[in-house]
């Protein structure tokens, strides 16, 4: 009897159980137009929600791919080619990175659904940032989570050729006991010269003041006062190379560093020069570096990072005066959790539709002023695409005034999103906040900001004006609590709530134009919402906006435009 039962039981639980998969497998086929069966991603049996996907294409500390995992599916797949790595992102939402995976321009043209690209570290020299932002991919990195642990390598590294010891080290271990060979100096009192100033350079002149060595430094973004408050002596790389004992180079590899110390610099310095790299490879020559040290100009190096990671057939090789550590700098049990948290935080939002604090190729804004930003950005979006339909045509100078307490934000995300409100008529989704300054520059449309903070009582207020050939619309708006309006149109006072349909109507302001332009619409079932007229004098031009709940067509517009008295009749979709 009690088989019977408990038999009744299991069979009514499955029934059900499957009859509910059926339904919800039968809903979301539904809701997806069939999508959800065809899609490579792994979904959520009973919700039917797709995850996003996560490539993990280096190592990554277990903090950061738990925090991952929480949301999304991630594989961690190491050691991939450029190809295969083409190969496997195109599914992916999101790339996470060190420094070991190249993300070039043909890696970046095979994505389809990548949002952005992590890296956990600092460096994003390996990732073709220009290729991204063109695909709208948002590209962020860890900036402070290792610092520590490259300035205190960076430390370690001049103390050990100061004293020899990974020399030391191998001799003994090859059996040898040879003290006169590793004879060598105290870093107490000496000159370091820093070669770039910023987060790591900074720490490690700091952590060198506290053994005492005097500080030269040059970096052409930091300031006199800021240098002096760091009790840096500020110089040039010729004064460094000539002067200093030891020198440390902390910048990124760019065009302007690419191998600032080179032959030249290497012939400057003394014969006891110490120099160190654990910032980039070619910041310091290898074959200027290589010669120096095989000829005795200078008596060691220390490096970290190479042109090519692992250095093969280098001539640095060859040199017993070099000390080589395999890019190490922030291989530390605590940079790599910060740098996996950051990253993680970041992927997270992004692929939850919120920002990148870090975000290297997108404006990015303390959270704080975001907060005051965001109705803004929202606006101005809207209002330069009601500007870009208003003026139908290309343009080749847009125009983005600030006034009132707006103008004393930092209102670069603003502005990107007016220029993606702009685009967007023209390019579809295809822009974005990444992509939208670029796509403007490609297009050679000119971007004129300017803010007046002066404006007393004034209320927030953007302006956008957009020209093209002579012609030109301009679109006022602000936010009047949490709601948008447009508050001006070619210098028309009005009021809009922006959406859905408009249909913008200039016309000569006098009896009998207003109701004929209603009756066409509303022989054509179209009903209107809302409706606004400005003011101007009697027999003026000014403007009319309509708020429609449907499509207006071209014929019908047109139509509009054949009422007596109207002189141009637009309609904007929302
Ligand atoms: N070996 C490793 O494992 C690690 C290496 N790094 C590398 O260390 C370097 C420095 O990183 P951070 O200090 O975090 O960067 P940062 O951005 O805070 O500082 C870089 C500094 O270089 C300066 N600079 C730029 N161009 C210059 C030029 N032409 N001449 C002189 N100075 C110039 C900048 O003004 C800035 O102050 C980067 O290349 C980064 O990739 C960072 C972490 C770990
Ligand atoms: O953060 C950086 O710039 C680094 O060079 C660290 O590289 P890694 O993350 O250890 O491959």
């Amino acid at each position: 009897m009690y088989v019977q039962y408990l038999f009744w039981c299991i069979a009514v639980i499955t029934t059900t159980k499957y009859t509910c998969m059926v339904i919800t497998v039968g809903l979301n086929i539904l809701r997806t137009g069939g999508n959800w069966l065809k899609s490579p991603r792994p979904y959520h049996p009973f919700t039917g929600d797709i995850k996003m996907k996560i490539l993990v294409s280096d190592p990554l500390s277990e903090e950061g791919l738990a925090m991952l995992q929480k949301h999304f599916d991630v594989d961690v797949i190491t050691g991939l080619s450029e190809s295969e790595l083409s190969a496997k992102i195109v599914n992916y939402d999101a790339l996470v990175i060190r420094s070991g995976t190249q993300v070039t321009r043909k890696v970046i043209e095979s994505t389809s659904n990548l949002k952005i690209i992590g890296r956990a570290g600092v460096g994003i020299d390996n990732v073709d940032v220009e290729a991204a932002t063109e695909k709208g991919i948002i590209v962020t990195n860890a900036p402070e989570g290792n610092m520590l642990s490259a300035a205190e390598h960076t430390i370690a590294m001049m103390m050990s050729l100061a004293r020899n010891i990974p020399q030391a080290n191998a001799s003994m271990k090859a059996g040898k006991w040879e003290r006169k060979n590793f004879m060598g100096v105290e870093v107490n009192g000496k000159v370091l010269g820093v070669i770039g100033l910023g987060r790591i350079g900074t720490e490690v002149a700091r952590r060198a003041q506290g053994l005492n060595m005097t500080i030269m430094g040059y970096d052409p973004y930091i300031s006199k006062e800021k240098a002096q408050e760091l009790g840096i002596k500020l110089a040039t790389v010729k004064e460094i190379a000539e002067n200093a004992d030891f020198i440390t180079v902390h910048t990124p590899l760019t065009k302007e560093t690419r191998n600032i110390l080179d032959t030249e610099e290497f012939n400057v310095m003394k014969k006891t020069a110490r120099v160190i790299n654990c910032a980039r490879g070619g910041i310091i020559s290898e074959e200027a570096l290589a010669e120096a040290l095989k000829s005795g100009r200078i008596t060691g190096a220390a490096l970290d990072v190479f042109i090519n990671e692992p250095p093969k057939d280098s001539p640095l090789l060859e040199c017993d005066n070099l000390i080589m550590t395999p890019h190490l700098g922030a291989s530390t049990e605590e940079a790599q959790v910060n740098v996996a948290i950051t990253i993680a935080e970041e992927v997270t939002s992004v692929l939850n539709g919120g920002t990148a604090k870090n975000a290297i190729n997108i404006p990015s804004v303390k959270p704080e002023v975001m907060r005051v930003l965001a109705p803004y950005i929202n606006l101005a979006e809207t209002m330069a695409d009601v500007c870009a339909q208003l003026l139908g045509t290309s343009y080749e100078r847009v125009e983005i005034s600030y006034y009132g307490e707006i103008a004393e934000k930092d209102i670069r995300p603003v502005t990107v999103a007016a220029l993606k409100g702009m685009l967007q008529n023209a390019l579809g989704s295809s822009v974005n906040y990444v992509n939208a300054p670029a796509l403007a520059k490609s297009r050679k449309i000119e971007v004129i900001e300017s803010k007046s903070e002066t404006s007393g009582e004034r209320p927030s207020e953007i302006q956008i004006k957009l020209n093209n050939n002579g012609e030109s619309v301009s679109v006022t708006g602000t936010m009047i609590g949490d709601e948008a309006r447009i508050t001006g149109i070619d210098g028309e006072r009005v009021d809009i709530i922006p959406s859905g349909y408009m249909i913008v109507a200039k016309h000569i302001n006098r009896p009998n134009v207003i109701g004929p332009c209603c009756m066409v619409l509303g022989k054509n079932n179209i009903n209107i919402s809302g409706m606004q007229v400005g003011r101007a004098a009697i027999g003026g031009v000014t403007i009319m906006t309509l708020n429609v709940d449907s499509e207006v067509s071209p014929a019908i517009l047109e139509e509009m435009r054949g009422v007596d008295g109207i002189l141009t009749a637009k309609l904007v979709k929302l």
